[in-house]
């Protein structure tokens, strides 16, 4: 699917939504941290490294927004992103399937993700970041098999597509559809990224105002 195949006026309001400043909040070390559920989360979850901070501050148009970094391990909080004019609350998490960081720390930060992303009634959509150039790992399936089991809905989104040659690039897009279409809560559609080039923003843009109007 490209933006082509959205309602023109959707793909503006998409625009809109990200034109407008969307603004730190609060980075959150427990769910007791969080602020009440009062307005449409939006979850941005993922490998460590995949691209997750990266592509909220391309979303945002705002690249310090979120912090990111070469070093896996970037974010561990949950990071709280909230516009100022809309419903809407973004939520960069930190990475799954780090393994260098100091246990506990780990056991933390996993803990952390797995309550979130099944206990958050105001949670209307993970979007699970898969790094174009080695498709769905274990730990993805794991976390998606975590939310189909809470009936949590999440959509593929492959990130790096940059990186890529385009025929690798075909395989790894088959190869993710073939896992999606067996998923109860997944979003039958997958969407391709590159924060650094831009591609896919607007229709990650329209997906989240479609969120918004339901
Ligand atoms: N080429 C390319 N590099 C990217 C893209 N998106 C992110 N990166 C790079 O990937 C690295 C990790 O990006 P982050 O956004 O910090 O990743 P993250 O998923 O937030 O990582 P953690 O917070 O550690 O879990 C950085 O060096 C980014 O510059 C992209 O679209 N293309
Ligand atoms: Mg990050």
């Amino acid at each position: 699917m490209s933006t082509t195949d959205y309602d023109p006026l959707m793909i503006e309001r998409g625009r809109l939504l990200f034109a407008r400043p969307i603004v730190f909040v609060k980075g959150c070390v427990s769910l007791a941290d969080l602020p009440p559920m009062d307005r449409v989360e939006i979850a941005f979850a993922g490998r460590s490294n995949v691209g997750k901070s990266s592509l909220i501050n391309a979303l945002c148009g705002t690249s310090g927004l979120a912090r990111t970094s070469n070093t896996p391990g970037r974010t561990q909080e949950l990071n709280i992103f909230e516009s100022q004019s809309e419903n809407l609350r973004l939520v960069d998490m930190p990475g799954y399937g780090y393994a260098r960081a100091p246990e506990p720390k780990v056991k933390a930060w996993t803990q952390l993700v797995h309550r979130y992303l099944t206990g958050r009634a105001t949670l209307r959509r993970v979007y699970l970041l898969i790094d174009s150039r080695h498709g769905p790992k274990d730990n993805d399936l794991s976390v998606m098999n975590e939310l189909d089991r809470a009936a949590v809905s999440y959509q593929l989104v492959l990130t790096k597509i940059d990186k890529p040659s385009a025929r690798d690039l075909e395989a790894v897009v088959s190869r993710t559809m073939a896992v999606i279409a067996k998923r109860p809560a997944a979003h039958p559609g997958l969407i391709l990224t590159s924060s650094e080039k831009g591609t896919g923003l607007d229709q990650l843009r329209t997906e989240i105002a479609l969120l918004l109007e339901d």
